[in-house]
Parts: structure tokens; sequence; C-alpha cells
């Protein structure tokens, strides 16, 4: 991989640490299934931030967890299961950051979508600072400003609409899209893009000066099913952030779209499952710490 990690880096020093987290996000997501969205975005937001080093599992004032854009993450719990199981297991040896990398490969596994095996090797990092969060991609920004987010840490136009293909499982408040649906034009009507039969459904699912916090699904038609189904729906106008509308309206980002949600039927499943592998690995691999860099932390939301 050129970033010092490899497959079955803990074959050896701790042979049932892929196990142990396997095991662990099953039985949450058997409590919960929609436990699987939340660890694949907490392992985003933790590469997007120094890289992939549990740095976002970090709790406390002024830490990347307790930034604006990280109050909805979830799963933490998760990954502390896993790592008590495995201290008692492997005292010292599993990070944090490989524990999180390995456990959204399997929520993703577990919502019927593809698996692959995770380079592993990962430190945890020893900085975790809120200010540090503005590297992540805002659901308000342009096309441009996400393609230079995502080119900032090696990926292309492709990787970008491959990965935020993860919206097709899971949900978001309504404050993050009701501009939309009331007051997105200068005349206070609807964003334009919002296809008519869907803008309705939305207006009903968050009503004008409604709760902001209600949860709504990002892929309105399947969101606990990891599918090509969220690509079919950008195609229809019926992306719920504005953010994966606009991945509609940019020549190079609408090819990628039309790739996944085209009509050739059967191999679209596959072609998406492909890419988003190669693509997660890639994520996974962002200024990965290794060797001596960074500590084996003893508890994931506190460095040693
Ligand atoms: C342009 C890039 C992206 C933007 C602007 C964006 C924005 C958002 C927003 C606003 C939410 C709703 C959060 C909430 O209401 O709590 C969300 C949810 C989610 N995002 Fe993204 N995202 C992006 C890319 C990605 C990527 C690359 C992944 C993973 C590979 C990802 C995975 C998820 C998942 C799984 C959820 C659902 C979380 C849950 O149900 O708890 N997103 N995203
Ligand atoms: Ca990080
Ligand atoms: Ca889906």
């Amino acid at each position: 991989q050129g970033s010092g990690l490899h497959n079955g880096f803990y074959s050896s020093s701790c042979p049932k640490a892929e196990a142990v987290v396997r095991s662990t996000v099953e039985s949450h997501f058997n409590n919960d299934s929609t436990v699987a969205a939340g660890l694949l975005r907490l392992h985003f937001h933790d590469c997007f931030v120094q890289g992939c080093d549990g740095s976002v599992l970090i709790s406390g004032s002024s830490t990347e967890r307790s930034a604006l854009p990280n109050l909805g993450l979830r799963g933490f719990e998760v990954i502390d299961d896993a790592k008590a199981q495995l201290e008692s297991l492997c005292p010292g040896v599993v990070s944090c950051a490989d524990i999180l990398a390995l456990a959204a490969r399997d929520a993703v596994d577990l919502s019927d979508g593809p698996s692959w095996t995770v380079p592993t090797g990962r430190r945890d990092g020893r900085v975790s600072l809120s200010s540090q969060a503005s590297n992540l991609p805002s659901p308000f920004e342009s096309i441009a400003a996400q393609r230079q987010k995502f080119a900032a840490k090696g990926l292309d136009d492709n990787d970008l609409v491959t990965l935020v293909g993860a919206h097709t499982i899971g949900q978001t408040d309504c404050l993050f899209f009701q501009y939309r649906l009331y007051n997105f034009t200068v005349t206070g009507s609807a964003d334009p893009t919002i296809s008519q039969s869907f803008l309705a459904q939305l207006q009903a699912l968050c009503p004008r000066n409604g709760d902001g916090s209600k949860r709504v699904a990002l892929d309105i038609d399947s969101q606990t099913k990891f599918d090509v189904s969220f690509f079919k729906n950008v195609q229809d106008g019926k992306g719920v952030l504005e953010s994966d509308q606009r991945l509609w309206g940019d020549a190079a980002t609408r090819s990628v779209v039309e790739k996944y949600a085209g009509n050739i039927r059967g191999l679209l499943g596959l072609r998406f499952d492909y890419e988003f592998r190669k693509a997660m690995i890639k994520m996974s691999s962002i200024e990965a710490k290794t060797g001596s860099d960074g500590e084996i932390r003893k508890i994931c939301s506190k460095i040693n």
C-alpha cells in the first residue's frame, strides 16, 4: 500500500483481533442495525482529521469529538466494547484506530454490502483538536469545495462519489436540509433540484418550524441496506442533503453517479461494491501512523 500498513498485522501478536471486532459489531448490530451507519461515518470522520488514528474517539472539551460536525457521531460504545475485550486478550497490542477501521468494514458487510481485507497496523494519535474538524466536508458546501477537501486527502472525483455512496445507509437530522424545503431561493421557495413528489414527502417528514432533530433516511428507499438505491435517488432528484443532490449537477461527479445508477441490470451492484472496496482501502490508509509513531491506547476515549 505504500502506507506502512499490511494485511493481517495482528496474525501472530493477537490472532483473534479481527474476530473479536467482528463479533462485537455483530452483537451491537443485532440489537440495533442502524449502528452500522454510525460506525462507517465515525471511521470517515476519523480519517479526515489527523489521518485514521482514532483522534475522533478522544473525549473531552476542545477535542475533535466536541466539534460541531461531530456532535451527531455514534457507535463509540461499540469501539469501547471491542477494545475492552481485546485489552484482556492481548493487552497493549491492538490500536483503537484499527478497531475502528475493522468495525467500519464489518458494518458494511453486515448491511449486505461488500467486504474487503483491511490493511492494519495503524497506531493511535496523541492529538485531537476541535479546531481541526474544519477538514470535514459540510453538506452546505459546493462540489468544488468537497472536491478540494477530498483531493487534500489524495481522493479523486471517483473516490468522492463512491464514498458518499455510504449514504445508502443511515440518517440525517432535519436541520441539515430543512432550508431546502421552504427557504432555498430568494423568492422563498424550495430547492428546484428536488423532485416534486419527493419535496412533498420531505415536507411531511420535516414540517416548517418542526423539530430540527427529527431523523430522516439519507436513502429514502432502503436505509439499512447497502445497495445502489442511493445513486438512483440522486439521479431522480431524491437526494436528501444538498451536497448529495449536487453530485448530479456537476458533469464529472454526475458521470460517476450514472455509472452506478444507470440501467445495466445486475452489474451495477457489483460495480459499486468493487469500487467501494477500493475507495475504502484508500480512505482508511490516509496519513496512517505506523511503526513507533503514536501509541496503542489503553482506553479508546483517552490518550495514554
Ligand atoms: C461530501 C462529503 C460528505 C458530506 C457533506 C456528508 C454529510 C453528512 C451529514 C450532514 C450527515 C447527517 C449527520 C447527522 O444528521 O447526524 C451524514 C451522515 C452519514 N454520513 Fe456523510 N457526508 C459526506 C461523506 C461521507 C462519507 C465519505 C462517508 C463514509 C465513507 C459518510 C458516511 C455517512 C453515514 C454512514 C451517515 C449516516 C450516519 C448515521 O446514521 O448516524 N459520509 N453525512
Ligand atoms: Ca483521525
Ligand atoms: Ca440503501
